[in-house]
């Protein structure tokens, strides 16, 4: 099994998540609390409150653990394609995949991604969600004080389950709108690149773009539903499931609710999922 898309995945992942660090806090804030009336009023109160770090909060960990969950989605998806089609990926654009097979290539990455990505998505989210100030003398301390607290007190809390709270959502999430998302970027790279040649960096860019763009807006309502279920466990509100989480946050606050973080999802979408195509194709290409 080529082991060099794992890799060149990990280190793409990690470059497209210091990118998009700062929108991803924003959005999380967005989509679970309800004491901001947008994206600027969200940026100026985290600006004023925390300075620029908070935008930063949490963002170690995320470079440390979901990069190497990136890895797995593309290690899986160029291994799938591999066992689909017999073409390595140097082989590709001189034989390029069927888009049924990019499909389900994807949907078979995202799908084994997303159990791995579950544990580490979750601390993220209620680490973000933490909006107390950086350490004042005599404020009370936030509840988890850093990344390993926050696995161990939800341990302790709540089990070994309770760190995959929301996986049931984040699963559903990831494994259509990952096939979506390789579909939609060898769909771009083709149609801009003569046949036969290899797309340029600019295509890359924007194919990656966009790509991260469509799988995004397709994956946004249950993006909202997995962070109120990873969120709940800790505050007011205890969902029964999957069902209850939709059907109670449509009915209290209607059907814009699942489009909550859509604008700063995909801006942060863009730029993101760009620099990781680019950074993944050029490694691959100067490993030969
Ligand atoms: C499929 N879905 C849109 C949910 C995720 C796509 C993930 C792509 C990239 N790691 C990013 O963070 O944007």
């Amino acid at each position: 099994m080529p082991a060099e898309e794992f890799v060149a995945g990990w280190i793409s992942g990690a470059l497209g998540l210091v990118l998009g660090h700062p929108f991803d806090t924003v959005k999380v804030r967005l989509q679970t609390q309800t004491t901001y009336r947008g994206i600027v009023d969200c940026m100026v109160k985290t600006y004023r409150h925390e300075s620029l770090l908070g935008f930063f909060k949490g963002m170690s960990f995320p470079i440390a653990s979901i990069s190497v969950v990136n890895s797995v989605l593309f290690g899986v998806y160029s291994n799938a394609l591999l066992a689909l089609t017999a073409t390595s990926h140097q082989e590709r654009r001189a034989q390029p995949p069927s888009y049924t097979h990019v499909f389900i290539a994807g949907c078979t990455g995202g799908f084994l991604q997303a159990y791995c990505l579950a544990p580490f998505d979750l601390i993220k989210v209620r680490l973000q969600n933490q909006t107390e100030p950086r350490e004042k003398p005599g404020s009370p301390p936030p509840r988890y004080r850093g990344p390993v607290h926050c696995a161990a007190s939800i341990l302790q809390a709540e089990g070994p389950q309770g760190l995959f709270r929301g996986a049931w959502a984040l699963t559903l999430r990831d494994t259509p709108t990952l096939g979506i998302y390789f579909v939609t970027y060898e769909w771009l790279c083709r149609q801009l690149t003569p046949e036969g040649q290899n797309p340029s960096s600019g295509t890359v860019l924007v194919a990656g773009g966009f790509a991260g763009i469509i799988s995004w807006v397709a994956a946004t309502p249950l993006d909202v539903i997995k962070s109120r279920m990873q969120m709940a466990g800790l505050k007011q509100r205890a969902y029964l499931g999957l069902l209850d989480c939709i059907v109670s946050s449509a009915r209290q606050e209607g059907l814009g609710v699942f489009f909550r973080g859509l604008t700063i999802n995909s801006a942060r979408a863009f730029p993101v999922n760009a620099i990781t195509f680019l950074s993944y194709e050029y490694l691959l290409l100067s490993w030969g």
